[in-house]
């Protein structure tokens, strides 16, 4: 008898057996090759199918848990299973320098291992973060980083957060001291008007929408017509929705999401899909423009222009891509666009609600980094602060380092081995999936004193910091790790200049824990403060 004929033979009671059977045979398959590992490092024990997921809780904080694992275990070094995919956690700096060596050798180029989820949504062969093909990597990312880094493009950014500073000045005003403000929120949106303005030097207004939507008297609201905050608004849905997406597509095996969670599968495929119309529709808009304006005529030089228009015949002449000679393709732009919507809003929005909060817990401190600014800037609140300064702001800088230091928005680094490799005084086969725990570094008593404590002096210049012990915008091959650093640091300089001049700053609950989750970076939820005015508010 045939096994088909066999099968459509069985009653159901029989068909009941035979699942059962099956699903104890690969039951007991996956713990068979679960105990008789390569190198069995402690962790969490897994789970057929989800590994460890329902363990990691996928919308909490997966820093506080790894943490949590790296103290239970009492070793740097520990494993854990997304799926039935194994990842090596290394939680001291000492043992991450193979992953994190600069060198062109280095064995670690992936950001973690191919998964099918991520080429579904298309993430892996363009763009630069999640990007696995190292040609179009090192092309998209010369663009980008020309870009981002040249000093032009960081001043006119800095210039143009100052004035939006103005705007969101205004609207805190208007608020009043008394309104609770949930600056998780309002900095997203600060950092969706600043980033859209750099990127493509047009304003989104987000910070309006979300204003318009806490006045209740009409007439109190801004004049901005509502196609215009409705555009944004599903721009800004869409940046909430990679995230998301991502992490849903590179956790959760083929198998879930096609099968058991079809419905959020379908859900996040079709919203990343029309972010990228989005993006093509606003490339579209600014190459007609840039067609329209006769040859000769000055173009204005943001980023899309400079994406759009180096090595063509319009190339304005302030970005050198070196060897490469070729214009980027439509679709290059997009991903580069997306790149710094994604990528760079909730990284600098979320570090920045973490210095705000470090300033309500270290007043001293807090006093510490006025006492510089007074003394670099000026006592007059209300002028202007150039690029040039923020260099000079030392403690400033320590005060930003120590609170990325104890809250790095990437709480862990995602690498994949190439070739087989040593780490930890074991081999591993290519293909090894490896997390450096950067908290777990970052916080490590073998490299910081009071690791816990919130101390910015140990950032100042002269003091040593041990190699790969502070790791806030990565390392390893991806030549200078994080390319918008230089940007981030900068701006994040300037906000707290401008912030703490200009309001005292309150939590409403000076009691409650910090609200944090992650999805591929790890988000401040909610940051509640009363904000007072410095400056006398006139007219
Ligand atoms: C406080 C703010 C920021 C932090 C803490 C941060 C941190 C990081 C980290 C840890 C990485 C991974 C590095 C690695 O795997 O070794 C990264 C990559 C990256 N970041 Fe940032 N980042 C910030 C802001 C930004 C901004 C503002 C931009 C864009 C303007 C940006 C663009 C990127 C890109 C494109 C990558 C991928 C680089 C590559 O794979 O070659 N980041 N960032």
């Amino acid at each position: 008898m045939s096994i088909a004929s066999y099968l459509s033979s069985l009653q159901a009671s029989e068909w009941l057996s035979v699942v059962t059977l099956l699903i104890c045979v690969y039951v007991a398959h996956f713990y068979f090759r679960y105990f008789t590992r390569e190198n069995p490092l402690p962790g969490p024990t897994p789970l057929p199918i989800i590994g460890n997921l329902h363990q990691m809780g996928m919308g909490t904080d997966i820093a506080a848990w790894a943490h949590r694992l790296q103290c239970d275990f009492g070793e740097d070094i520990f494993e854990t299973y997304y799926g039935s995919q194994r990842t090596i956690w290394i939680g001291r700096a000492d043992l991450a320098v193979p992953v994190l060596a600069s060198s062109t050798k280095n064995n670690y180029f992936n950001r973690g291992v191919s998964s099918p989820g991520m080429r579904e949504i298309g993430l892996e062969t363009v763009g630069i973060a999640a990007n696995r093909d190292y040609e179009s990597w090192k092309f998209n990312r010369k663009f980008f980083s020309t870009v981002v880094m040249s000093p032009r493009f960081l001043k006119k950014s800095i210039s143009a957060t100052e004035k939006l500073f103005i705007e969101a000045e205004l609207y805190l005003n208007n608020l009043g001291s008394k309104t609770q403000i949930d600056m998780s929120k309002f900095l997203f949106r600060f950092f969706v008007d600043s980033m859209h303005l750099s990127a493509t030097g047009k304003p989104a207004h987000a910070m309006a929408g979300f204003y318009n939507s806490l006045v209740v008297p009409k007439d109190k609201r801004t004049d901005h017509p509502k196609e215009l905050l409705d555009a944004t608004e599903e721009i800004i849905f869409s940046i909430k929705n990679e995230f998301k997406a991502a992490r849903f597509m590179f956790f959760f095996p083929p198998f879930i999401r096609h099968y058991i969670l079809r419905y959020y599968n379908n859900k996040y495929v079709n919203n990343v899909k029309r972010f990228d119309e989005i993006l093509l529709s606003i490339i579209r808009k600014r190459k007609a423009e840039i067609d329209a304006i006769p040859d000769g005529d000055s173009l204005n030089p943001d980023m899309l222009t400079l994406l759009l228009t180096t090595n063509t015949s319009r190339d304005l002449g302030i970005i050198s891509t070196g060897e490469i000679t070729r214009p980027m393709t439509e679709d290059e732009i997009r991903a580069d666009l997306k790149e710094i919507f994604s990528v760079g809003i909730d990284t600098t929005s979320d570090s920045f609600c973490y210095i705000i909060w470090h300033m309500c817990k270290n007043p001293l401190e807090k006093d510490k980094v006025l006492k510089e600014l007074n003394e670099v800037l000026g006592t007059d609140p209300t002028k202007s602060i150039p690029y040039e300064s923020l260099d000079r702001l030392k403690y400033t800088e320590a005060f930003v380092k120590e609170v990325l230091r104890l809250n790095p928005v990437l709480p862990f680094l995602w690498k994949m081995a190439t070739n087989d490799d040593t780490l930890g005084g074991m081999k591993w086969k290519a293909g090894t999936s490896v997390f450096i725990n950067v908290y777990g570094t970052q916080t490590h008593a073998k490299n910081w004193d009071k690791p816990e404590e919130f101390i910015p002096a140990r950032h100042l210049e002269g003091t040593k910091t041990d190699r790969n012990a502070y790791i806030p915008f990565g390392g390893g091959p991806r030549l200078c790790k994080c390319p918008g650093k230089n940007f981030a640091m900068a701006t994040l300089k300037l906000l707290t200049a401008l912030l703490i001049r200009r309001f005292d700053i309150e939590l409403v609950d000076k009691n409650a824990p910090l609200k944090t989750s992650f999805t591929m970076v790890r988000h401040c939820d909610e940051l509640k403060v009363y904000l007072r005015p410095k400056i006398p508010i006139t007219g």
